[in-house]
């Protein structure tokens, strides 16, 4: 893949996410991550990747976020196989973003029925678009529920859920956190079940890396480390 601002050159490899070199799974990694570490990237990095994407290989964000969405499923369901969970099926809490980080949240959750899991949606804020809209009756064709409310205490999703999706923001998440999803991350930072963050934890500060979408992997993340505790915010 071309390096964004290297004209022609091609490589192997990702090459924006710099040298890969193998690493055992640091704490908080989940059983069996053990993975190449990478470059992370910045906010800025990842926009300019998605430019490039729509711009020159003229990708739609149709395919973009289907793609997004299958890879971070994907990635949930090699680190936290059904089998490995203690319910059957297991039950994941899938919280959507009121921009694109939510629509793959959408496609994740889909995904992640089809791979075995039992996908609960919290989407409080719905874009009026037929891309939203088509991912939301897609969801609910396949028997995903909606909830109506968000959890109001981390140990009740603690109770019922076994693994969170943070879909919340990606890279267009700027400034202090508005309602309601201050309240929401706020319940997020008291849960001790992990939670698998999209693209980047969402109330991460712009300074805050995260993964490139097209790699196979959300970050994914212990709400120990998060960056939307209050230390770091
Ligand atoms: N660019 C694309 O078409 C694709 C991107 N992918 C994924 O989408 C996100 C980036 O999507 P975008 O819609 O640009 O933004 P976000 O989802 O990060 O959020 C925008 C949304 O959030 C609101 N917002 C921003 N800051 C705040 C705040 N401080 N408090 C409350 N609300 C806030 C803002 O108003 C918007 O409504 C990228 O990271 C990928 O995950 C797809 O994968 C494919 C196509």
């Amino acid at each position: 893949r071309r390096v964004p601002g290297q004209a022609g050159a091609c490589r192997t490899g990702p090459a924006w996410w710099g040298t890969w070199r193998p690493h055992s799974g640091g704490p908080g990694e989940p059983a069996g991550m053990a993975s190449p570490a990478v470059k992370y990237l910045s906010q800025e990095e990842a926009q300019a990747v998605d430019e490039e994407l729509f711009n020159e290989y003229q990708f739609s964000v149709d395919q973009l976020m289907e793609l997004a969405g299958l890879s971070c499923a994907t990635a949930i369901a090699k680190a936290y196989p059904p089998t490995s969970m203690s319910r059957s099926p297991p039950a994941v809490l899938v919280i959507c973003g009121p921009g694109n980080n939510g629509g793959d949240g959408l496609v994740c959750a889909r995904h992640l029925k089809l791979f075995g899991y039992q996908p609960t949606i919290y989407y409080p804020k719905r874009p009026n678009k037929p891309l939203f809209t088509a991912l939301v009756t897609q969801c609910q064709k396949m028997d995903i529920p909606f909830l109506g409310e968000m959890p109001p205490e981390p140990m009740l999703i603690d109770e019922l859920y076994e693994l969170v999706v943070d879909a919340i923001f990606g890279f267009s998440f700027k400034g202090d956190v508005r309602e309601p999803f201050r309240s929401i991350l706020s319940v997020l930072n008291g849960l001790t079940v992990p939670i698998a963050s999209i693209d980047i934890p969402s109330g991460a500060g712009s300074k805050e890396v995260g993964w490139g979408r097209l790699g196979p992997c959300p970050v994914l993340r212990q709400v120990p480390d998060s960056p939307c505790s209050p230390k770091a915010q």
